[in-house]
C-alpha cells in the first residue's frame, strides 16, 4: 500500500485544511444523491416512501439535497422538525417519532399538523389529552433486535423503545377513549445490519399486526440499513435482495388485505458514505513501546469509536513528499481530549506519521457532526460540501471561541 491509494480522490486534503481549518467535515453531493436514489427505488410497490432519519445528520444544506431527491424525513425532537422545515420539508413529509417527549414537544408537532408516533401507553394518553380526535401512529417494540453494538439495538425486551405487542389492545382502548384513530404502525429494530433476515422477519411481523387493525393506513419498517465500515472485510448490504424480499411480503399482504402505504426510515445508509473528517497530526510519541499518533480529531468531533468501539478507515496524507513506510507495529491514533478513552483507532496499521500530516476519517457523514460536542470547550468544526460541479461550498461555519 502507498499514500496514493489512501488519498481522497475528489479534493486536495491539505489545501482544504489550510482554507477551512482543522478538523473539518467534508461531504460529497454526488455520493449523497446516489444513496438517496438507491433507497427511493428499493421496492417496486408503488405506495412506498423513504423517511430519511435526520438524527444521522441535520445539516440544512444536506437536508435540502435529500428533499430534492424525493425523500421524506423523520424527527426525534422539535429541533429536528425545525431544521427540516427550514430545509423546505412541508408538514406532510415529516413524521415525529417521539421517545419520552414532553407535552410541549408533542404540542409543537400537533400545532404544525405533523404526524406523530408514540411509543408508550403513557405518551398515547398524553397525546390524546392535547389532540383529541386526531390520528396517531404507534411504535411497536418488535422484540426482534439487531445492531452493531448493544447500545444501538432498539428492539427487544430490555430496549426502552416501543409499545409491547401484547399491550396493543390497551393502546386501542386508550385511543378510543380520546376518539383517536390508529392510522399507522412503526418500528425500528436497531442500527446497522448487513444481512436482511432480521429486518425482513420484523417487517413480516409488523404486517401481521397491521392485519388486526383495520384503521391502519401506513406501516413503517424502520431503518438500520448498514454500510461496510471495514472496506476490505465487509460486503455491502444487498439492497436488491432486501427490495425483493420486501416486495414479496408486501404483495402477499396487499392481496389479502388492503392497499397500505409502506415506509422505511434509514439514517446511516443515506449519509454515512458521503462524509469524511479531515484532521491534522499534532504530536507523535512512543511511550513504553507503544506508538501514539496524536491528532486534532477527538471524541468531541467523532464519538463513535469511543462510544461503540466503532471502526472507521483512516488515511494519512503526508505534509511533505516522502517514501511510504509503515510503523513496525500497530499504533494508537488518539485525540486532544482529556480522557483516556479518546481513541480514534487502536491497534491500527498506519504509515509513519509526522506532525502536520493530514488525516482522513472515512464514512463519517452519519452520527458524526450530529453527535459532536463542545467537550473540553473546543469549538465545533466547519462543514463543507463538494458540489456535483466540483465547486466547494461552506455549509456550516466553524464555531469560534466567542461561540462558546
Ligand atoms: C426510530 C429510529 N428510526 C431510524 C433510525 C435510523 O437508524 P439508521 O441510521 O441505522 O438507519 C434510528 C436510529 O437508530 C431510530 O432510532
Ligand atoms: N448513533 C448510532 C446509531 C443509532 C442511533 C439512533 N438510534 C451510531 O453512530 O452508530
Amino acid at each position: 500500500m502507498g499514500y496514493e491509494k489512501q488519498a481522497f480522490a475528489k479534493a486536495d486534503v491539505l489545501q482544504l485544511l489550510k482554507e477551512y481549518g482543522s478538523p473539518l467535515y467534508v461531504y460529497d453531493e454526488e455520493v449523497l444523491r446516489n444513496r438517496c436514489r438507491e433507497l427511493r427505488t428499493l421496492v417496486k410497490y408503488p405506495h412506498f416512501r423513504v423517511n430519511y432519519s435526520a438524527k444521522a445528520n441535520t445539516n440544512v444544506e444536506l437536508l435540502k439535497i435529500i428533499k430534492d431527491e424525493g425523500l421524506d424525513v423523520d424527527a426525534m425532537s422539535p429541533g429536528e422538525m425545525y431544521l427540516e422545515m427550514k430545509a423546505g420539508f412541508t408538514a406532510d413529509r415529516i413524521m415525529f417519532i417521539g421517545n419520552n417527549v414532553s407535552r410541549d414537544e408533542l404540542q409543537y408537532a400537533v400545532d404544525r399538523n405533523i404526524y406523530i408516533s408514540v411509543d408508550s401507553l403513557s405518551q398515547l394518553a398524553l397525546l390524546g389529552e392535547i389532540n383529541r380526535g386526531g390520528q396517531v401512529c404507534l411504535r411497536i417494540n418488535p422484540i426482534i433486535g439487531a445492531g452493531h453494538h448493544e447500545k444501538v439495538v432498539t428492539g427487544g425486551k430490555k430496549a426502552k423503545f416501543g409499545i409491547a405487542i401484547e399491550d396493543l389492545p390497551k393502546a386501542q382502548k386508550i385511543a378510543d377513549s380520546y376518539d383517536m384513530t390508529i392510522t399507522g404502525l412503526n418500528q425500528h429494530i436497531g442500527s446497522l445490519f448487513l444481512e436482511t433476515e432480521a429486518y425482513v422477519a420484523a417487517a413480516a411481523q409488523l404486517l401481521d399486526i397491521a392485519a388486526t387493525l383495520p384503521t391502519v393506513q401506513v406501516v413503517d419498517f424502520g431503518g438500520g440499513m448498514g454500510i461496510p465500515y471495514r472496506h476490505e472485510e465487509e460486503t455491502r448490504l444487498d439492497l436488491h435482495k432486501l427490495g425483493q424480499e420486501l416486495d414479496d411480503l408486501i404483495a402477499t399482504w396487499v392481496e389479502k388485505h388492503w392497499p397500505i402505504m409502506v415506509r422505511i426510515e434509514p439514517g446511516r445508509y443515506v449519509v454515512a458514505e458521503c462524509g469524511i473528517i479531515l484532521g491534522t497530526v499534532t504530536a507523535v510519541k512512543n511511550n513504553y513501546n507503544t506508538y501514539f499518533v496524536g491528532c486534532d480529531i477527538g471524541f468531541n468531533t467523532l464519538i463513535r469509536p469511543a462510544m461503540y468501539d466503532s471502526y472507521h478507515e483512516i488515511s494519512v496524507v503526508p505534509a511533505q513528499n516522502r517514501e511510504y513506510q509503515e510503523y513496525e507495529q500497530p499504533v494508537y491514533l488518539v485525540g486532544p481530549i482529556c480522557e483516556s478513552g479518546d481513541i480514534l483507532a487502536h491497534d491500527r496499521v498506519l504509515p509513519v506519521c509526522r506532525e502536520g500530516d493530514g488525516l482522513i476519517v472515512h464514512d463519517a457523514g452519519a452520527y458524526g457532526f450530529a453527535m459532536a460536542s463542545n467537550y473540553n470547550s473546543r469549538p465545533l468544526p466547519a462543514e463543507v460540501l463538494i458540489q456535483k460541479d466540483g465547486k466547494i461550498r461552506i455549509i456550516r461555519k466553524a464555531q469560534s471561541l466567542k461561540d462558546l
